[in-house]
């Protein structure tokens, strides 16, 4: 069965090479696969095409290593190119996360195929509108933020006016439950916003520098993961009390 039909945004890496203070991307990887982290996206801005092929091979190969490959999704960024030669070499490549500015999501879907994840990050200036009438008959899945500013992306939040705007929980809560499609939350996610993330319905968090940047990588996505769980079953405990207790 395609990975598509059944995957799990709930703890999202997004990582490069940039990011993690020298170590293998393979390692940062790994760490966070074993942890219980669902989803990779490949992100660099200063990687060669050649190098990011090689990139998407070692997590594939770390992924498929943990016997994970039907579980946690593998995404690259931006790079439609990067999948389709990776894909030629034999890799298993997921899908492609793509933004506003990015190739757009009719031409990923036609190149990738229907069994291919597409992310679009939703990160205009009229979200809750956009979010309302977008098209989303060919997009899986909406990465929005920022929760906090982040210097992993510095431009990110910025308004047409230069300044940065982040989204407030109940911004978020709101467009959770608009959402035709699951929605992920980055920007900046540490451990402490995870629980008041939890408790917004979204699908799940994205981060690069709380796991990358640690100085125990696997003890950090171990946290994070463990944190998010914790609050989801407590979230459907709480749910199923039935009222005439
Ligand atoms: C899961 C997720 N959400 C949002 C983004 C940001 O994508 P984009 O706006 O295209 O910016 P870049 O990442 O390309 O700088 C993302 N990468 N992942
Ligand atoms: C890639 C990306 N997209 C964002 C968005 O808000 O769309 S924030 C972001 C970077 C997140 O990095 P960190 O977890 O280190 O803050
Ligand atoms: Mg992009």
């Amino acid at each position: 069965m395609s990975i598509r039909k059944n995957f799990d945004l709930s703890a999202y890496l997004v990582v490069g090479p940039e990011n993690t203070k020298g170590r293998p991307v393979e390692t940062i990887i790994k760490d966070a696969i074993e942890s219980g982290f669902t989803c990779v996206q490949i992100r660099s801005k200063v990687a060669s095409a050649i190098e990011l092929i090689q990139l998407t091979r070692e997590a594939s190969e770390v992924i498929a290593q943990a016997g994970k490959s039907d579980e946690v999704a593998l995404l690259v960024n931006d790079r439609l190119d990067v999948i389709l030669a990776a894909r030629k070499q034999g890799i298993k490549v997921d899908g492609i996360h793509v933004g506003q500015s990015d190739i757009p999501v009719e031409v990923c879907r036609e190149y990738l195929g229907e069994d291919s994840i597409v992310g679009l990050s939703a990160r205009t200036h009229e979200l809750l509108e956009y979010i309302k009438t977008v098209d989303v008959s060919q997009i899986d899945y909406f990465g929005a933020g920022p929760l906090h500013e982040t210097k992993t992306k510095p431009d990110c939040g910025l308004d047409l006016d230069g300044k940065i705007v982040i989204r407030s929980l109940d911004e978020i809560s709101e467009l959770a439950q608009l959402s035709p499609i699951p929605l992920v939350i980055g920007g900046g996610v540490k451990l402490a916003d995870i629980p008041p993330l939890a408790e917004t319905g979204v699908e799940g968090f994205f981060v690069v520098s709380a796991v990358t940047e640690a100085d125990d990588p696997k003890l950090e996505a171990t946290n994070l993961v463990k944190t998010w769980n914790l609050h989801k079953l407590s979230q459907n405990k709480t749910n199923k009390i039935s009222p005439f207790i």
